[in-house]
């Protein structure tokens, strides 16, 4: 394993599968044997789930509803996307922690960094919920600010397309995959690999961002076994 402790980001729109909305249990279970997995095999494994199956702030707003409230039901969409998972994990016998950015006790234990760092130690997975408990950011951010916190060796971003490509791949059928790319040419190319904020929080903090489709079965543990898919932004 190239990797000892990971933070995983999850894609909340992946999780809705096949079915346009909400989760998809065949998609969560899928998720869940491939963390199993890991955690079998020793990684310490902390994790963030988006909620864009659930809901967007900023969608909402362009609805007419109000930025900050919108964004705080983003933000509680990502706790109902990470109970689900935890759910799904601890049926298959592997200890989770859910946590959640915003004091919500008893639906999950107020995240703090030295609570993380006990229970990855202890070989629980941790399913820290609720973006950074702040509007006005992404869970890509979340993601950059609990992997610095809980020193994870990398970013893995697992979501629908296999890499960082010259162009959006679901709009550029020409686009074409990097295998690597530096933090300076994803921005001198203003590639979206993640938003701006997450992108920067990781350069100046040294985490590499490894970008792969973790809906293909398998490919979670590949990247951990350093198999060429995805890409790795550094
Ligand atoms: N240069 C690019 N390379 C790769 N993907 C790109 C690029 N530009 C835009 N994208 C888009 O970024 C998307 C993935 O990132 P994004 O963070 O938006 O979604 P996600 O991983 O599904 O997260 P969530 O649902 O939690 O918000 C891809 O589906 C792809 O269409
Ligand atoms: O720190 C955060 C993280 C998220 N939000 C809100 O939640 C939704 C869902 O997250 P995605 O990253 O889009 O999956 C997001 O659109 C925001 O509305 C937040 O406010 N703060």
């Amino acid at each position: 394993m190239q990797y000892k402790r990971i933070l995983l980001k999850l894609s909340g729109e992946s999780l809705m599968g096949e079915q346009g909305h909400g989760i998809d249990s065949a998609r969560l279970n899928d998720y869940a044997e491939q963390i199993s997995e890991l955690v079998k095999a020793g990684v310490q494994v902390a994790i963030v789930i988006g909620g864009g199956n659930i809901f967007r702030g900023l969608s909402g707003a362009a609805q007419g509803f109000d930025r900050y409230k919108g964004d705080q039901m983003g933000m509680l969409a990502t706790v109902i996307n990470s109970l689900a998972l935890a759910s799904a994990l601890d049926a298959m016998g592997t200890r989770t922690r859910v946590m959640t950015s915003i004091r919500m006790e008893p639906v999950g234990e107020l995240y703090a960094q030295p609570k993380a760092l006990d229970a990855l130690n202890n070989g629980e997975v941790v399913i820290i919920s609720g973006g950074t408990g702040n509007p006005y950011f992404t869970t890509d951010t979340a993601s950059a600010l609990r992997g610095i916190e809980v020193k994870a060796d990398v970013m893995l971003k697992g979501t629908r397309v296999d890499g960082v490509y010259t162009a959006d791949p679901e709009k550029d059928p020409s686009a074409t995959r990097f295998d690597t790319i530096s933090f300076d040419e994803v921005y001198s190319r203003g590639l979206k690999v993640m938003d701006l904020t997450a992108t920067t929080m990781c350069k100046e903090n040294s985490l590499p961002i490894m970008v792969f489709n973790m809906d293909v079965k398998g490919n979670l543990m590949k990247v951990m076994n350093g198999e060429k898919i995805g890409t790795l932004v550094k």
